[in-house]
């Protein structure tokens, strides 16, 4: 079942630097992500990855072409796709459990119900002993764990994630990785990640989208092999690495003001 359909999708922004002209983002963009499956989103600085994922998240409206989340068409943000940025994006007044239970204070859900969810979603990212601290109390990957229990706990069909753990330190991330693993084990979703990481990419996804520069397109679409199981510097996992960095590396500059 598909969670998620981009259909030739054309982004055309006015340039920032250059009035009355315009800057083509990302052309004739296509891909289609299954119910539960995870993909990845791989190209150079400014091909145009995270403006795929705003078009997705209803933040930018599309030039061209159609997006539809679970059948319906995207024409706006709503609680069908939520969103973890690189920066966390906490409420700083707010403590972890009111972090948490942000969206579902919004959906209008009974005090006592919102507490059995917050918790359970904290305790999914490990973060139960924490639910009274406020955001400057924790490192920034317990930051993130609060980040992707708010986008969770509503339970959106999507969940959209644009550089989750570029912040974190090389130990952090992989301990990160290795967390989403686990929560997708036991919470099982569709993912969208933006990643400059190839490793990130192989790790987590099902499908990988290799995106040439600037108009962004689909070079390719990769489906890893085995996926979230692939062990490091095995013939496999090396053969995969090398085929993506080729792919990325094969992308000359065509990069365009209109
Ligand atoms: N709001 C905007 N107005 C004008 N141009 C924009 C806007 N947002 C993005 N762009 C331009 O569109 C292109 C694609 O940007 P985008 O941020 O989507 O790329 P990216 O692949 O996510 O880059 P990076 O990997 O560096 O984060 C860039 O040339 C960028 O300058």
């Amino acid at each position: 079942m598909l969670a998620l359909k981009v259909e030739h999708v054309r982004k055309i922004y006015p340039s920032m630097h250059s009035k009355g002209q315009e800057v083509l983002a990302i052309e004739d963009v296509s891909m289609n992500v299954n119910k539960n499956e995870f993909c990845s989103i791989l190209g150079h600085s400014g091909c145009g990855k995270t403006t795929l994922l705003n078009l997705i998240a209803g933040f930018e409206v599309p030039s061209a072409g159609r997006i539809e989340c679970a059948g319906k068409e995207v024409k706006g943000p709503g609680a069908d796709r939520s969103m973890v940025f690189q920066d966390y994006a906490l409420f700083p007044w707010l403590t972890v459990f009111d972090n948490i239970a942000f969206g579902l204070k919004i959906k209008g859900i009974s005090s006592s119900e919102i507490n059995q969810i917050v918790m359970r979603f904290a305790a999914l990212v490990g973060l139960s002993q924490f639910t009274t601290h406020y955001p400057h109390q924790l490192s920034g990957g317990m930051r993130q764990r609060v980040s992707i229990a708010r986008a969770l706990v509503v339970d959106p069909t999507v969940l959209l994630m644009d550089e989750p753990f570029a912040a974190l330190d090389a130990q952090n991330r992989a301990l990160m990785q290795a967390e989403m693993i686990r929560i997708l084990n036991e919470e099982s979703k569709t993912v969208v990640l933006v990643t400059h990481s190839i490793e990130e990419a192989i790790n987590l996804s099902d499908v990988i989208v290799v995106m040439t520069r600037r108009p962004g397109k689909v070079k390719e679409i990769i489906r890893v092999p085995e996926p979230r199981k692939m062990v490091e510097d095995t013939p496999a996992y090396l053969a995969i690495r090398r085929q993506i960095r080729d792919l990325i590396a094969g992308e000359h500059d065509d990069s365009e003001v209109r």
